[in-house]
């Protein structure tokens, strides 16, 4: 008897299909009594099972094959691996270039499977994807070595995911009904961003145009920038203006884009802003060196493309990729001998109309963050830098005033300060005014605008809880600092012309006169 599909498919599992019994079907058939009302054979051979109801009434074999697909969806042992992919189950396959890979693999991890793996690739390398030593500090982590098999059940389904070492995941779900699949994938993505609030993921390129490896850096506190008055509130507030108006944009047809340049001498912070955001925004780093090897106009440009948007992509270094003009011509390289040699170490595949190109570029993704972050502003062509590429310039400085009392209360919070929950560094035992005079005089001592905070911090760690020492070694500190500038110069000197040669040589431009 040939019937229509009976059964319901709202559930995903395939519906039960009547067939004719083949004319060779010959089995030995079994006979039982089902709900001890009815008689039923059962023959079974290598290709097939039939049964034969032994009623006049046709719904006793639907109620059957109903219990029977009941039974099968709650059953507790997995159903047999599934092998091939021309299977009519319903599956998802995730590559390692993309964030969804990294969700996937978060999820499997925290739902507590591969209980049964022995075979592990280990990996030091810092990432928050990956099993670890349990109560361990993350210091290693492992995955199930390549092609690994593992079935578990969620929610109601039974999943086989097959393991490919580090490139991909095959999710199979014994169901044909495709938003199981796409809920798996959200829960997968919720429960990342729920643990990305503690931490910000740095997308690192693979040197292949993609985004590959992610490191997970802890989140770091926008209190702990320090900057002068309003910097980072008015930068904070710049970027979720622009996320908050995409209609806006759409409407006045500029496209959604916004470009941040953060430029000034090295250890101001402009790498700790950018971090710090990402963490007040909830945001994902892309970070690309154009000076990387294999980053050129092409990759670059693939790279722009695949950044997802309400994400920051960094570039950091960004007069490192390229002289002033592409054609570095003789007068900019005369200005400044040591930098020419420095720019010919650096010198980036990406070409400055490349990457014009790129930043102007339709297929750039919208809502797009560009952070770029140099040193060396004038030495960036006008046409990077100029609005619609650039959109809003800050410039870091060396430590002012408030930045020096500033660093001096992170460093010495004293222990009854609410901002300093796990006193983690003392004040040494002085009072919270005590401290308060300390930090003015430590900024009084300090030449403004002289020293960065990194190299302060530098300072200020071999005096962890010493805050009285701290102030009293400024002098020293100061004079040593000078020592050593003085020094990098002479040496400077010497690599730009060798003849030049410190004590010795002043000696001989003496003997010229
Ligand atoms: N303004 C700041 N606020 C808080 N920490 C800072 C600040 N500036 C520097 N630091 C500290 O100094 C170190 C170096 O800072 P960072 O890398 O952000 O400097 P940078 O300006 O990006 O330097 P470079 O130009 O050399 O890349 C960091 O560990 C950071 O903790």
């Amino acid at each position: 008897m040939d019937r229509d599909p009976r059964f319901k498919s709202g559930d995903g599992y395939l519906d039960a299909v009547y067939e004719p019994v083949p004319n060779s079907y010959d089995p030995s058939p079994d006979l039982f009594h089902w709900k001890k009302r009815h008689w039923i054979t059962v023959s079974v051979d290598t290709s097939a099972l039939m049964l034969e109801v032994w009623s006049l009434n046709q719904n006793v074999l639907d109620d059957f094959i109903q219990e029977a697909r009941e039974f099968y969806l709650k059953r507790s042992v997995p159903p047999p691996e599934i092998i091939g992919s021309d299977s009519l189950l319903v599956a998802g396959t995730f590559e390692s270039d993309d964030i969804s890979y990294t969700w996937i693999l978060e999820y499997l991890q925290s739902q507590n499977i591969m209980t049964d793996v022995v075979e592990f690739n280990f990996s030091t390398q810092q990432s928050a994807a990956g099993w670890s030593p349990k109560g361990k500090k993350e210091t290693i982590h492992a995955l199930p070595s390549s092609s690994s098999v593992h079935r578990f059940r969620w929610r109601s389904h039974w999943v086989q995911v097959n393991l490919y070492r580090d490139s991909q995941i095959t999710i199979r779900f014994h169901s044909c009904d495709k938003s199981v699949l796409l809920d798996f994938i959200e829960a997968a993505r919720l429960k990342y961003n729920e643990a990305a609030i503690s931490r910000v993921n740095v997308h690192l390129t693979d040197g292949y145009a993609n985004w590959g490896r992610v490191v997970a850096k802890s989140r770091r506190s926008f209190s702990t920038l320090i900057l002068p008055d309003g910097i980072k509130e008015t930068l904070l507030a710049d970027i979720q203006e622009f996320t908050e108006n995409e209609q806006w944009y759409a409407f006045a047809g500029v496209p959604h884009r916004r470009g941040y340049l953060l430029y000034g001498d090295p250890g101001t912070g402009k790498s700790t802003t950018v971090h710090a955001l990402a963490g007040e925004l909830g945001m994902e780093i892309y970070f690309v060196s154009l000076a990387s090897p294999g980053v050129n106009n092409h990759t670059l440009g693939e790279l722009f493309h695949s950044t997802p948007s309400h994400s920051i992509l960094l570039i950091e270094d960004i007069d490192c990729a390229f002289p002033l003009r592409d054609d570095l011509s003789d007068e900019v390289a005369s200005r400044d001998g040591y930098r020419e040699t420095e720019m010919a170490e650096h010198r980036s595949e990406v070409t400055l109309a490349g990457l014009l190109n790129i930043l102007d570029s339709v297929v750039s993704q919208e809502g797009r963050i560009l952070i770029a972050t140099t040193n060396h502003i004038d030495q960036l062509d006008p046409a990077l830098i100029r609005p619609g590429r650039i959109d809003v310039k800050i410039k870091y400085s060396l430590a002012v005033d408030a930045q020096l009392e500033n660093v001096f209360h992170r460093f010495y919070p004293g222990d009854k300060d609410p901002a300093n929950p796990s006193g983690v560094q003392s004040g040494g035992g002085l009072t919270v005014s005590e401290l308060e005079a300390l930090a003015h005089e430590f900024a009084a001592a300090i030449p403004h605008s002289k020293y960065s905070i990194a190299q302060l911090q530098g300072y200020l760690l071999a005096w962890k809880n010493n805050p009285r020492g701290a102030v009293q070694g400024i002098p020293a500190w100061i004079a040593l600092q000078e020592m050593e500038a003085a020094q990098a110069v002479r040496r400077g000197r010497r690599e730009v012309n060798p003849s030049v040669g410190g004590d010795t040589a002043d000696t001989v431009h003496g003997g010229d006169d």
